[in-house]
């Protein structure tokens, strides 16, 4: 049995570059960009007026001009107004262009309008108050955005003013999850009193939809050939199979046996972990890869992200990040295995990550995955852990605060 460490290095060493694709705009959310945007123009493009008022020559302000006669009325999107004389302004709107003779604008609260004169109540007047300098943001052929981010609403937004009506994201790869077991039904069936609803493919194909991936399903009954048969389809249809149930003891866990005689290498099966010991992983001759997961949902759940999500990062070239909790009571685990214990999270006054444990009822509870955050990463090689103590979470809600 291997540590988790190892399991991660074995895993991670399969990451792989699934390519680049276009996609619209529009569809972009959640994606990774795969190549720097870059302004197409300056950003803002022109002096952009902050603030509703008049626009000046300063230098007729700092002579002492208090009056200026109302020249022209600009709104935003109008072509900039001319102006030549000292005393003329332009009642100008945010987001207009400002005209190229004046360089200074006064709001409307420090005017006086009369009779199309507008007069300064104000000497507090500085040359270039009240605009957004052209080019101050980015300027034209600069990175708006990097390779490798994440694409969300904000950089939407930003790659819609430079024009990208489409964008070059990282290419996904195609995942089926499947479900093994006899005593599963689906989920709009009666159960009789000795099945279950299959939920775990649900689950997984939920947690991959957070990654931008729509996951085929499928289900396999805990029939040799029948799981030979369907798993030698997968393998030729998909870049990645993720498994759940039929790889333990069991004298129906059929899986890792059939997963070899269809010459799927094992790279390990079973790791040092609670949930998620009899893990399995291994590659097909053609690079397909096999998470064959446990079957207890809290340890298809864990594993998912203890054991998938930093490989399905590396692939797309997200950095695989930390982040740290500190226990908020002791806590007691003996065996001799890395325990992923279900907390819940809060922040105290000091900004500090608080895991509350949850234990639940062991691997097959998975009603207590409602209540907890995150998996709080507690290493192998010690039994007693104290409040206070800060370790790795595995998060798995989307929002911790
Ligand atoms: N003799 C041993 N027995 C078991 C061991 C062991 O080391 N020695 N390990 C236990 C651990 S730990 C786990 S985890 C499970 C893993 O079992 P399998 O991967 O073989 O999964 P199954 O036997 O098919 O199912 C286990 C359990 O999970 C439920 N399940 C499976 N799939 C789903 C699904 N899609 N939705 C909901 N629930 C599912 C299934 O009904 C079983 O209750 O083995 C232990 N046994
Ligand atoms: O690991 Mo099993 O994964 O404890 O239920
Ligand atoms: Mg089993």
């Amino acid at each position: 049995m291997i540590k988790v460490v190892e399991a991660e290095a074995i895993i991670q060493a399969q990451a792989r570059n699934y390519g680049v694709e276009v996609v619209p705009l529009e569809q972009a959310l959640g994606r990774v960009l795969a190549v720097e945007l870059t302004a197409d123009r300056d950003l803002p493009p022109f002096n952009r007026v902050a603030m509703d008022g008049i626009a000046i020559k300063y230098d007729a302000f700092e002579s002492g001009t208090r009056s200026f006669r109302i020249q022209a009325t600009q709104a935003a999107g109008d072509k900039p107004a001319e102006v030549f004389a000292a005393d003329a302004c332009v009642e100008i709107m945010t987001g207009a262009a400002l005209p190229s003779m004046l360089d200074t604008v006064v709001r409307y609260e420090d005017l006086e309008i009369k009779d199309g004169v507008a007069t300064v109540l104000t000497d507090a007047v500085k040359q270039g108050q009240n605009l957004h300098q052209q080019g101050k943001d980015k300027k034209v052929g600069e990175v708006v955005a990097p390779a490798n981010k994440l694409i969300d609403a904000a950089l939407i937004g930003v790659a819609a003013s430079v024009g990208a009506t489409a964008l070059r994201v990282k290419t996904l790869p195609k995942v089926v999850v499947i479900s093994t077991g006899d005593e599963l039904v689906e989920v709009q069936e009666a159960p009789l009193p000795y099945q279950i609803r299959r939920s775990n493919s649900y689950t997984i194909q939920a947690a991959l939809q957070q990654y931008g991936i729509q996951a085929a399903q499928l289900h396999i009954p805990d029939d040799k050939e029948s799981i030979k048969h369907q798993l030698a389809g997968c393998l030729q249809a998909y870049d990645v199979l993720l498994l759940s149930g039929g790889i333990s003891m069991g004298k129906y866990d059929f899986v890792p046996q059939v997963l070899e005689e269809l010459q799927v290498s094992k790279l390990f099966h079973k790791v040092q972990q609670r949930p998620g010991k009899p893990f399995w992983f291994g590659k097909h001759a053609n690079g397909v890869l096999v998470f064959a997961l446990p079957g207890n949902p809290v340890s298809t759940f864990m594993c998912f992200h203890r054991n998938f999500v930093p490989w399905l990062k590396a692939s797309i070239g997200l950095p695989v990040t930390q982040a740290f909790a500190a226990l908020s009571t002791d806590f007691a685990f003996e065996p001799d295995l890395q325990y992923f214990l279900q907390v819940s999270i809060s922040i105290n006054t000091n900004g500090q990550l608080v895991a509350t444990p949850l234990v639940g009822n062991g691997s097959g509870d998975f009603a207590n995955l409602v209540e907890a955050d995150a998996f709080l990463e507690l290493p192998a090689e010690k039994r007693n852990f104290k409040q206070g103590e800060v370790y790795r979470i595995w998060p798995f809600k989307p929002v911790l605060y």
